[in-house]
């Protein structure tokens, strides 16, 4: 799986917008906005895109804080395993729409409906919202979807990679099938 990222936006409120998903991974669960890093994108240029597609939200990439990145790693199904740079988001414009893949809602924070929610997310977002930045792994079971380990570590500031989707493409285009 392609490296991927994923978006939270916060509004004036402090209301954070979360989307059912309605089809692919993580189906039937409320998450935030973001999808599969596409060639020659940077992860904020993937961000601000699959925010705007998955929820109508536009925003600037400058404007995302990168908060954390997380190596989700899925040992009984490798084909899961991927990466995921995450942000914050408080500024944009724009109006939030159901879309294709989610169907989204401002929800106080003291209301995330956890229950709903991929297993794990009940342990960092909350530390998320209170302005840890964090950088670990997070390894799931055997069902792909109970928690084994959760190892994350609070940094003073996540570093991102600009290069990753571009040496992606670059492979790409220059790797003749075998
Ligand atoms: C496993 O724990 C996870 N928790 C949370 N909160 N979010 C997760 C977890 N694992 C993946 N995610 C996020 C990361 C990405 O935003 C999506 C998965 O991306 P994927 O590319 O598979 O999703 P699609 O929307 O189907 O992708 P495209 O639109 O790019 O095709 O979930």
């Amino acid at each position: 799986m392609r490296p991927t990222t994923l978006v939270f936006p916060i509004d004036e409120h402090n209301r954070i917008l979360l989307g059912c998903k309605k089809r692919g991974f993580g189906q039937g669960k409320y998450n935030g906005f973001g999808g599969k890093i596409e060639p020659g994108e940077t992860f904020r240029q993937c961000a601000v895109r699959e925010l705007y597609e998955e929820s109508g939200l536009v925003a600037n990439p400058q404007d995302l804080e990168c908060v954390a990145l997380f190596d989700f790693q899925f040992p009984f199904d490798e084909t899961l395993t991927h990466i995921s740079y995450t942000y914050v988001v408080r500024t944009f414009t724009g109006d939030v729409k159901e879309t294709d893949e989610m169907e989204s809602r401002w929800i106080p924070i003291d209301e995330i409906p956890y229950e709903h929610m991929w297993s794990g997310d009940r342990e960092w977002i909350p530390q998320l919202l209170k302005g840890d930045k964090l950088v670990g792994i997070i390894a799931f079971d055997r069902d792909n979807s109970g928690v084994d380990l959760m190892k994350l570590n609070i940094v003073d500031e996540v570093m991102e990679s600009e290069l990753v989707a571009r040496i992606d493409a670059y492979i790409e285009e220059n790797t003749e099938d075998l």
